[in-house]
């Protein structure tokens, strides 16, 4: 340093609030939420190792961890979920269990848009270009995931875990692992969101393609702004329809024709769901198209 640079800027006050560290003395966590999930607490954080501004996401746990395997189930799902990097799909940094405050804590990569949930209410005028954009985005995540050997299942798919980087229309799956994350700590936990669950997922004999139609309700949820099945009042009601195979009511309203058959076709039984790979190939989702 040659003196010439404003030094006064090295001497800024320390960050306010900062309020915990994490075990390995990495991440500094302010006090300020960015973000509420079902099970998490989102937070800013700093990584004063690489010098960047990251989410640490704080999930509570009822009950800690009972069984030695569930603990070993869950350090294979962090190593898993580490060696993931694609450009649709939240970074993993890290993760590790505070007993004390009985939290798994999960620092990612941060979004400051926040999900694609709370973008398309805030910009409710956009155009067919800009969903298939997203919906592409979406596809090429649950594409590289589900070609994974063996495939990784999300399990949770909403718009609620989708995230967006509002200033170049970036989207990228976050909650990743979650569902998993959640069954082991909890064991009373019920994973899943019954609006975006294929009925599958209830009788436990799921395939990747159960994330497929959760998509197809995202794409709905997208195009109708309403969440699948409001016209229900509890998850019996979303239930009986969903294993009846009765679909939404914002179905009907969906005017573009190939919007609706894309949403229809993600929508169908696992046995005649397409791929996402498949999928990337329907007519409605080429850019130029
Ligand atoms: C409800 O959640 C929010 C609301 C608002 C947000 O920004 C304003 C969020 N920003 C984030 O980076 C995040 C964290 C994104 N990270 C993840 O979802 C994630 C990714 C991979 C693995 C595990 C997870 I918890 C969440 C968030």
């Amino acid at each position: 340093m040659d003196g010439s640079e404003d030094s006064s800027a090295l001497q800024e006050p320390p960050d306010p609030e900062v309020l915990e560290v994490d075990p390995t003395n990495r991440y500094i966590r302010y006090k300020e939420v960015i973000g509420k999930g079902a099970f998490k607490t989102v937070y800013k954080a700093f990584d004063e190792v690489d010098g960047i501004e990251v989410a640490w996401n704080q999930v509570r746990i009822d009950d800690v961890l009972q069984s030695p395997n569930s603990l070993e189930r869950l350090y294979s799902e962090v190593r898993l979920l580490k060696s993931l990097k694609h450009s649709n799909i939240i970074r993993f940094y890290n993760s590790w269990i505070d007993d004390k405050n009985k939290t798994v804590n999960i620092i990612t990569e941060l979004f400051t848009s926040g999900s694609l949930r709370n973008y398309r209410k805030k910009h409710r005028k956009v155009n067919m270009k800009a969903v298939k954009c997203w919906a592409r985005q979406i596809l090429m995540g649950l594409r590289y995931l589900h070609t994974q050997v063996p495939p990784i299942i999300h399990r949770d798919l909403k718009c609620d875990n989708i995230f967006i980087n509002g200033n170049h229309g970036e989207v990228k799956i976050g909650d990743l692992g979650l569902a998993t994350v959640m069954e082991q700590a909890n064991a009373k936990s019920v994973i899943g969101t019954p609006e975006f669950m294929a009925p599958e997922l209830y009788d436990e004999d799921y395939t990747e393609l159960a994330d497929i139609y959760s998509f197809g309700m995202c794409m709905l949820e997208m195009v109708t702004f309403e969440y699948p099945y409001c016209e229900c009042k509890n998850s019996a009601q979303i239930y009986k329809k969903v294993s009846s195979g009765i679909k939404p009511a914002s179905l009907s309203r969906v005017q573009d024709p190939e919007v609706k058959q894309l949403i229809e076709t993600c929508l169908l039984p696992a046995s005649e769901r397409l791929s996402a790979k498949e999928l990337l190939l329907d007519p409605f989702l080429q850019v130029n198209g």
